[in-house]
């Protein structure tokens, strides 16, 4: 039988820096294992509230909007208590900041501090809770700055390329973790009956070639030029430049066409439009861009925000908005060279 490795053995076996089953893979801190562990424990709970829907009482929207002038949903409040509970004892991390949130949150000085700092999009999908269609929480984890005793906002204005993990849960059919440490991504399977994270896929890889999209195409007329190019030539099909005809999915939930990229390839855009033009796009650069680029990316694929890589990106806001186009290489390239060719 084959043996089944929990996402905690996983860990553990990161943080020895193992040379057996999981060969070649480096060492992490025991502090960034104890992390994803609670990470893991929050998107557990989170994933049993979403599974009891009307019965739990979470569906619906709260009487509150966030920091970005969105009406919150129950859920997104729930998810973000949850991850803040679990998050704040624990002595690994200095602060967490969230998309649902105005400021950071300093962890207490009750309890111990650690040096990481964890950002999340507590329940990215937020329109499709209501209607029983896949959801998740997204997060990225960052190492605070040695210098200065106070953590502040400033220590999370880092570039993606910072990141030391980042991941998401999808709370779809199945609950799936998708990880990485910077060393390829690795999926895992909630075992509803343990209670404990499989892994069930390693070394993800997306196709560098796709014929399937995914854009909100309501917002076709407010894009600019070389987006409308692009997605007009997929719309020609195999009568068009692209000779050969292409697919279309939008599920409105980033993490969940973000996985099915993941699974079988594809292209994800965002892309800014004229709607509000002072924001560079819908899509947080913190909480969206940064850990799914970066997925994206170590499964070989590719994300930019039209004109450069996001990870590149250095940010000057914890809130700040960003384009983006991910997924299949070629496709992402052929998409940002449009921009270039526009200029
Ligand atoms: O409703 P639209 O404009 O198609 O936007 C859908 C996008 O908005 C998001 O729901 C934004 O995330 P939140 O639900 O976390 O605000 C993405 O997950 C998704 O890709
Ligand atoms: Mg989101
Ligand atoms: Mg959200």
């Amino acid at each position: 039988m084959t043996q089944r490795i929990s996402l905690t053995r996983y860990l553990i076996e990161k943080q020895r820096g193992h040379e057996g089953q999981l060969a070649g893979q480096g060492a992490i801190p025991p502090q960034l294992r104890l992390l994803l562990e609670v990470v893991a424990r929050a998107c557990k709970s989170i994933s049993l509230a979403v599974t009891k829907g009307a019965l739990g009482g979470v569906l619906g929207t709260a009487e509150s909007e966030n920091v970005q002038g969105e009406i919150q949903k129950k859920l997104d409040i729930i998810a973000n208590e949850v991850l803040i509970e679990a998050n704040e004892w624990g002595g690994h991390l200095a602060a967490m900041a969230s998309e649902e949130m105005e400021g950071i949150y300093v962890v207490p000085n009750r309890y111990p501090q650690g040096e990481y700092l964890l950002m999340f999009d507590p329940l990215d999908g937020s329109s499709n809770i209501d209607v029983n269609v896949s959801i998740g929480t997204i997060f990225s984890v960052l190492l605070k700055s040695p210098e200065g005793p106070a953590v502040s906002e400033q220590d999370f204005l880092q570039p993606g390329t910072q990141q030391v993990a980042a991941g998401y849960c999808l709370y779809g059919p199945q609950t799936t973790l998708v990880l990485t440490l910077g060393e390829g991504v690795a999926m895992f399977t909630l075992d509803r009956e343990q209670g404990s994270f499989v892994l069930t896929q390693e070394n993800v890889r997306v196709p560098e070639d796709t014929q399937e999209f995914a854009v909100n195409m309501s917002n076709m007329r407010h894009w600019d030029e070389p987006v409308k190019r692009y997605i007009d030539e997929c719309l020609q099909g195999k009568d068009g430049p692209r000779s050969k005809d292409f697919n279309m999915r939008w599920i409105a939930s980033m993490v969940a066409d973000v996985h099915r990229i993941l699974t079988r390839g594809g292209v994800f855009m965002y892309p800014w439009d004229k709607r509000e033009p002072e924001k560079p796009g819908k899509l947080r650069l913190m909480y969206e861009a940064n850990p799914m680029g970066w997925l994206i990316e170590q499964a070989g694929g590719a994300a930019t925000d039209g004109k450069q890589r996001i990870l590149d990106i250095q940010p000057t806001k914890l809130h700040q908005r960003v384009a983006v186009f991910l997924g299949s290489k070629n496709e992402v390239e052929r998409a940002t060279r449009y921009h270039s060719e526009a200029a």
